[in-house]
């Protein structure tokens, strides 16, 4: 017919297109030090059209700092509501066979490891991580003629040096490569194969007590520490041919990966 060029581009290429990377905030509320310091909130937002404004304190008839997002989330937002909102597409998405990732990004004490591991107790701020594991292991649970395997990795990006927190050997320095099908991996990074959601909460622990440790050894400063929570999901088709919403069909594995990271340093 014509020389439409989208003709050739996958119909899910395109509907990503635009919307393949978002950008949230999220505020958390004053600390105990900041309100013994009478800090003053120079933050406020405006949900509906997603802008967050930034005072200069002391100068209250300069007009504040303007920024807007992809979604803003207040100081009494939950993990639970952003989970639904910003997570929940995306790992379901991984489910069908995308690749996703969620990175966390802010200065020390900001709030991403409240945001990624998040706290058992009110169950609503539960973090972005436990609750990609309840996600992925209850889709797993519901799909017919699939069968998924679920296997998790743990890396600590510290001074530039790659370790793995789920290793035999979490001192080891481990090297970044390139394959030219697989695209950039880490050489001898520890795969474990897990099963329910508890066993990925083990994991998820045992890395995070190795980084802990890690610190001691190297005086603590979060601020030079990036980690990657990584699952890797195989999807094989069993039974009958199961075409996912991406175009991919058949009975041959292939392979998601869906990274949970946080990442500090960030400026104004
Ligand atoms: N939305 C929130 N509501 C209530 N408390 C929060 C919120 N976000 C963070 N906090 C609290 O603020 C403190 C710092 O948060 P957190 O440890 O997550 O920061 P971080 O960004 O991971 O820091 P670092 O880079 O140093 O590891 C914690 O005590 C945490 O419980």
């Amino acid at each position: 017919g014509n020389n439409n060029k989208m003709d050739f581009i996958p119909r899910y290429i395109i509907e990503m297109g635009s919307e393949s990377v978002k950008v949230v905030v999220r505020s958390r509320p004053l600390n105990d030090r900041e309100k013994a310091l009478q800090s003053k909130m120079v933050l406020s937002m405006d949900l509906e059209r997603c802008q967050c404004f930034i005072e200069k304190p002391g100068a209250a008839d300069e007009p504040p700092k303007q920024f807007t997002f992809d979604g803003t989330y207040f100081t009494d937002h939950t993990t639970e509501q952003m989970y639904n909102e910003i997570a929940y597409p995306l790992v379901e998405g991984v489910t069908e066979g995308y690749n996703g990732t969620i990175f966390a990004y802010g200065q020390t004490g900001s709030g991403k490891s409240f945001t990624m591991q998040g706290t058992p107790v009110p169950a609503s701020q539960r973090g972005v991580i436990p609750r990609a594991f309840e996600h992925i292991f209850e889709t797993i649970q519901c799909t017919e003629n699939t069968k998924f395997l679920v296997r998790a990795s743990y890396l600590e990006i510290y001074n530039e040096e790659i370790r793995d927190l789920l290793g035999s050997e979490i001192k080891n320095k481990l090297e970044l490569k390139e394959h030219p099908e697989r695209g950039v991996y880490v050489r001898d990074l520890s795969m474990h194969t897990v099963h329910s959601v508890g066993e990925c909460e083990g994991i998820l622990e045992q890395g995070w007590r190795n980084r802990a440790v890690g610190y001691t050894l190297m005086n603590k400063d979060s601020s030079r520490s990036h980690s990657i929570f990584t699952i890797h999901l195989e999807i094989c088709s069993t039974g009958l041919l199961v075409t996912h919403r991406n175009g991919i069909s058949g009975r041959n594995n292939r392979l998601y990966r869906f990274h949970l990271t946080r990442k500090v340093n960030f400026n104004f």
